[in-house]
């Protein structure tokens, strides 16, 4: 035996990091590759999942498998409070944010204490749960804040206070969802969130200041959950210095300490790369609740180089008949290839096996030039040759998604941070067009020629800067790059502070 080994024995286990995201797909998947991120770190990983959410995960992916290789990981599963047929989707979305606040939150809190994810040193919980600071704090295990949204709505979210200070909410719109009426007071600049006066509307604001009284309780939550980041020991955002410096100078003034390490899907690849021993590391990197329907790569192959329309509304949002039509007539009769997401559940009445009753020149024109699936390998198909634009609702890994595969956006924000995203990518970004409210097939007809032939050239040259920043910011050397490595840093020293350790 050498001198060296008593003392290697003796040496303390890596720390063990909770990661507790909000129970959404959109929330799930760059939670898990930040989970991925740690574990390749030599961390180890206790991830809570929903058991709705968990369930759905186990049955279509490989997840298990994937994360097998790391010893030091495991999934607890937690109640997200709604009952199993609940439809956690569309409007009744909402409920989830109520049911976690209310039955999950005591739930976590009893878990922690009752010893039952083990050892915790570090707790990475979802910024939009900011309950779990109070529960972390008595406790007396540090924690961070992961807000899985951009920089620049996490800042519109923060600066709710002001707006309703100032008097520019409640904006008096009917509903939080996406409306189809113009209202030209929407188009009035907002004031009161600093370094975004001279482009911000109304109509830009997430979606959660319409309503009609500041004391909403969906507006009144988000404020409230948001206002906690501050009190973590950071906030950790999946976005990048290059794309979001101004809007990060300001947040870091009311939180000093905020690590940019994405785009993480991005990141988790260059740092897998640099750890591809294990075969099982470099295959599917899939973390969807949905099964994906790889039969549309095949029909991509066959379509001309960038020639196809990517049309995808994420996980939550649901169409109206009229706007799923309003959507149809715009994109046939643009006359470009399309491959279109549509979810099974994803308009109303749209069940398995029932006829939709849908005009003839739809079903001809999608015959003649698209394809539709239920669910999409996105990462894939966004990067895939055939692929030039993207009609999206503008949630956050969406759009991180086509930055990085350098595919231009035509955005149709549907709710919560979609609306501030959607006016970055148009206006300070300039990486694509914003319909807003907008959903009327001439509109859709006009914004798809605008995306793919008349702005072409201004939108190939944005995009290609944009996609060299953020594969830089992930490289070795890079802003989020070296950012993750001080985070993991600060993980270790505060671990040691952990009552627990
Ligand atoms: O066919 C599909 C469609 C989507 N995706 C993936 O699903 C995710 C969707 O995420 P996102 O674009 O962020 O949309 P939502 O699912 O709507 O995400 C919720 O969570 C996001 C992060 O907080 C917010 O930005 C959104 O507004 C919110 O609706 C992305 O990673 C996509 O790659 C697939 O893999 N296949
Ligand atoms: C259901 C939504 C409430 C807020 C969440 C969110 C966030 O601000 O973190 C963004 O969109 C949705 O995923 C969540």
């Amino acid at each position: 035996m050498s001198n060296m080994e008593p003392q290697l024995l003796s040496l303390p286990p890596p720390p063990r990091v909770l990661i507790f995201p909000f129970p959404c797909q959109g929330h799930v998947n760059s939670m898990l590759n930040l989970a991925q991120l740690l574990c390749l770190s030599g961390l180890h990983v206790t991830f809570l999942n929903s058991d709705h959410n968990h369930d759905r995960l186990v049955r279509h992916t490989d997840i298990q498998a994937r994360f097998a290789c790391y010893p030091g990981f495991q999934f607890n599963t937690i109640t997200d409070g709604l009952p199993v047929e609940h439809p956690r989707e569309g409007e009744s979305i909402l409920e989830l944010c109520f049911s976690v606040n209310s039955i999950t939150r005591p739930l976590f809190r009893e878990m922690l204490v009752s010893g039952q994810f083990g050892l915790v040193n570090c707790i990475i919980a979802d910024g939009i749960m900011g309950y779990t600071i109070d529960i972390a704090n008595e406790l007396g295990i540090p924690i961070f804040h992961f807000r899985t949204i951009s920089a620049c709505s996490f800042w519109a979210f923060f600066s709710i206070p002001q707006l309703i200070e100032a008097g520019e909410i409640p904006i008096k719109e009917r509903c939080v969802f996406v409306t189809t009426e113009g209202n030209e007071d929407m188009d009035a600049l907002v004031k009161s969130v600093p370094g975004m006066e001279t482009f911000l509307r109304s109509r830009d604001l997430p979606s959660f200041c319409r309503c009609s009284d500041v004391s909403n309780p969906v507006l009144q939550l988000v404020k409230n959950e948001t206002q906690q980041s501050p009190r973590a020991r950071a906030l950790i955002l999946n976005t990048f210095e290059d794309l979001e410096g101004p809007i990060l100078s300001q947040i870091r003034t009311q939180c000093p300490t905020t690590y940019t390490i994405g785009p993480l899907h991005a990141h988790r690849k260059t740092r897998l790369a640099k750890h591809a021993t294990n075969t099982l590391q470099s295959s599917s990197n899939s973390s969807s609740l949905w099964e994906v329907d790889r039969s549309c790569m095949t029909w991509l192959d066959q379509q001309p180089l960038l020639s196809v329309v990517y049309i995808s509304f994420g996980s939550l949002a649901v169409l109206t008949r009229d706007q799923l039509i309003e959507f149809w007539y715009g994109v046939v009769n643009s006359k470009k290839n399309f491959l279109w997401v549509r979810r099974l559940d994803s308009t109303p009445g749209n069940k398995e096996g029932e006829s939709e009753d849908i005009p003839v020149e739809l079903v001809e024109g999608t015959k003649e030039r698209g394809y539709m699936v239920g669910w999409a390998p996105q990462e894939e198909v966004l990067a895939h040759k055939a692929v030039g634009g993207f009609l999206t609702h503008s949630g956050w890994n969406s759009t991180l998604e086509s930055i990085v595969a350098g595919v231009p956006m035509v955005c149709w924000p549907y709710f919560a941070d979609q609306q501030v995203n959607s006016r970055f990518v148009s206006e300070v970004w300039k990486l694509g067009v914003d319909m807003k409210d907008l959903c009327d097939r001439t509109i859709v007809e006009q914004m798809l020629n605008d995306l793919m032939v008349e702005r072409r050239e201004e939108f190939v040259k944005s995009t290609a800067e944009m996609v060299g920043l953020s594969r830089r910011s992930v490289s070795e050397g890079g802003s989020s790059y070296c950012n993750f490595d001080r985070l993991i840093e600060d993980i270790k020293l505060m671990s040691m502070e952990s009552p627990q350790c």
